[in-house]
């Protein structure tokens, strides 16, 4: 069953058109993928989703709920999370601080202790550096308490924006662990742009490919392994 549902979407900056008619539908539990080169509209196409950028036309549904106009908070609240390109996580509070802030909205303490307890069993390589200032972390752990806050809101679609992007071999690993992990013990759907092929690989069961603001084809797992389809396709190696 489709969750996410996006129709004839344009979008764009001020006069300049981004996205030019994106269609595509992401299944309910699904890990789906957003693959392209630079530029092509991959970022315009998350913030869009997520609110922050108003389309010019079509329209986008959650679970058959049109939000096109919904603001960000609101659709936060219909169980939308965004980890952006960079991360954002506030550098000089701690992690159990940045966690904090992102249960605020929860209305108990004792929902939000829950709330924590829980993200902490499903992301347990925060533990030993709960008391670590976000800013001394590596990108790696930077990258993981980003999606660790992202999931304070009790999520149904998390997007994920190249959560990879800076990050060594070693966490990119950990990282495909964990969204793994977190796959079993939630219900969750997540929206994955990336550039690094083996990491859409690992982990979507569908990937899109964006070419100048529009879809033009999808990849199975199949074909995402296999580098010349990919190429053929995107352009990419
Ligand atoms: N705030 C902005 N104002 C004007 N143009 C922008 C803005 N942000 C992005 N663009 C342009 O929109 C186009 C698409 O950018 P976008 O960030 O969506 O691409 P992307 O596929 O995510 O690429 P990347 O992987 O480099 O982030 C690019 O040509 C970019 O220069």
């Amino acid at each position: 069953m489709t969750l996410l549902a996006i129709e004839g979407l344009h979008a764009g900056y001020g006069r300049i058109p981004i996205l030019q008619g994106i269609d595509m539908a992401v299944a309910r539990g699904s890990f789906t993928g957003v693959l392209g080169h630079n530029g092509m509209g991959k970022t315009t196409l998350m913030r869009t989703i997520m609110g922050q950028i108003t389309p010019t036309a079509g329209r986008i549904t959650l679970d058959g709920q049109d939000i096109t106009r919904l603001s960000t908070h609101g659709r936060a609240a219909k169980g939308l999370a965004y980890v952006p390109q960079g991360r954002e996580i506030f550098s000089n509070l701690t992690v159990e601080e940045n966690l904090q802030m992102g249960l605020l909205g929860l209305p108990s303490r004792a929902e939000q202790k829950t709330e924590m307890a829980r993200i902490l069993e499903d992301l347990p390589r925060l533990k030993p550096i709960l008391t670590r200032s976000g800013g001394v972390l590596s990108g790696g752990e930077q990258q993981i308490l980003a999606i660790a806050r992202s999931l304070c809101t009790n999520p149904t679609l998390l997007i994920l924006d190249e959560p990879t992007e800076g990050i060594q071999p070693s966490i990119v690993e950990e990282i495909i662990d964990i969204l793994h992990a977190l796959r079993k013990s939630r219900d969750l759907t997540v929206l994955l742009v990336e550039q690094k092929l083996d990491f859409i690989e690992a982990l979507a069961d569908t990937t899109f490919v964006i070419q100048r603001g529009t879809i033009t084809g999808t990849l199975s797992p199949k074909e995402m392994s296999d580098p010349d389809t990919v190429r053929e396709f995107v352009g990419l190696s």
